[in-house]
């Protein structure tokens, strides 16, 4: 029997505020995502953060909640269902979240019973950043360390850059584009702080954070910002889209460092400034909508374009539920 796990971020269990800070609390406690020694991330987190952001946030997600909760957590839930009646008996298909449910130490040591000849583990981040994929290795193998058994284990570290993803987006815009004309295609991915990317480059010679993401090379191939900027170029050489009609920018900055940059809000002011002033965005650093995408990218972001003097903004929706979607996680599992 061969498992497949699939693992994204998390979401919280409701959109309540003490769910909201148990999740964040969880989440931001996690040294990969705030890197910073333990003692001051337990006081930034506990005393500032989760205090002060839990009931804004609550509000946020009331938003976003469906009648079947968390986007993100139902899309996965449809999406192992299908993935698993698609692959068949010889496979066994889970899903888990790196924080909060369903929990990966639970549906792991489920697994652990299954005596799997094979495990293949997707994070499920399109793009390689220490703290998500990074954050879902280092969690697996520390929950794995006491299994007396091993099965073969093969672990997806990014699939951006495989045939039918930017397929996938460039497909959807056509929708959009046959309903209006756009004079500009904004490609808006998570940040993270610059630091991450700089501690991730042991070899101190990578990421300068500008020119140097425009190409993805044999050095360069695991950092976060060029593989955004490829992922954008590889979308829009599917859509046939001109140089200088679209661009990369970062959202979501937490905190006074430097995040990776051009950041889309900034971005966006300066796009109506030059004129552009119908966007179609896109949020490819996700595979299902959640806050980031349908709240951030959606609604806010929609609101900055519209009172600085843009005319249109349209999202882009995400993977989601697609058959395409589950159709990519099939081949990828028969390529692991
Ligand atoms: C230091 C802070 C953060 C880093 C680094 C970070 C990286 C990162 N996150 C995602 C994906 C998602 N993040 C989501 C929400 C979210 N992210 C942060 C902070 C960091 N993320 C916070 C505080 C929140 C909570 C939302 C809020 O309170 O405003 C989500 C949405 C989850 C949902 O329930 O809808 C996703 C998905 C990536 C891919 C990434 C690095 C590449
Ligand atoms: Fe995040
Ligand atoms: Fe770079």
């Amino acid at each position: 029997m061969v498992g497949v796990l699939l693992v994204n971020l998390g979401t919280p269990d409701a959109p309540d505020t003490a769910s909201v800070r148990r999740y964040l609390r969880e989440f931001l406690m996690d040294g990969r995502v705030i890197d910073i020694p333990y003692p001051f991330r337990f006081m930034l987190v506990n005393g500032i953060i989760a205090p002060f952001r839990a009931p804004k946030s609550a509000k946020i997600y009331q938003q976003l909640w469906e009648e079947r909760g968390s986007p993100l957590k139902f899309y996965g839930e449809d999406v192992r269902d299908e993935l698993q009646k698609s692959l068949g008996n010889e496979y066994v298909v889970k899903l888990a979240m790196r924080y909060q449910n369903p929990n990966l130490a639970s549906v792991l040591k489920e697994m652990e019973k299954m005596q799997l000849d094979k495990l293949i583990i997707i994070p499920l981040f399109p793009q390689y950043a220490s703290a998500t994929t990074g954050s879902v290795y280092e969690r697996v193998m520390e929950l794995m360390s006491s299994w007396q058994v091993m099965p073969n284990i093969s672990l997806v570290s990014y699939f951006y850059q495989k045939p039918g993803f930017a397929s996938y987006f460039a497909e959807k815009a056509k929708k959009y584009q046959a309903e209006h004309e756009f004079d500009y295609y904004l490609f808006s991915y998570h940040g993270i702080p610059e630091r991450h990317i700089r501690n991730g480059d042991i070899t101190k010679n990578t990421c300068a954070f500008g020119s140097c993401c425009e190409q993805i090379t044999e050095k360069n191939h695991g950092c976060y910002r060029a593989q955004c900027f490829e992922t954008t170029r590889l979308i829009a050489k599917e859509m046939g889209l001109k140089e200088g009609t679209f661009g990369t920018a970062f959202q979501s900055r937490l905190g006074r460092d430097p995040w990776l940059q051009p950041y889309t809000d900034e971005t966006i002011k300066s796009l109506v400034k030059e004129g552009k002033k119908k966007i179609l965005a896109f949020s490819p650093a996700f595979v299902a909508d959640c806050l980031e995408t349908t709240i951030e990218v959606g609604e806010e972001y929609k609101e900055l374009f519209e009172e600085a003097g843009g005319e249109h903004w349209q999202l882009v929706e995400s993977l989601n539920n697609s058959p395409e979607w589950v159709s990519f996680l099939k081949d990828l599992v028969h390529q692991s």
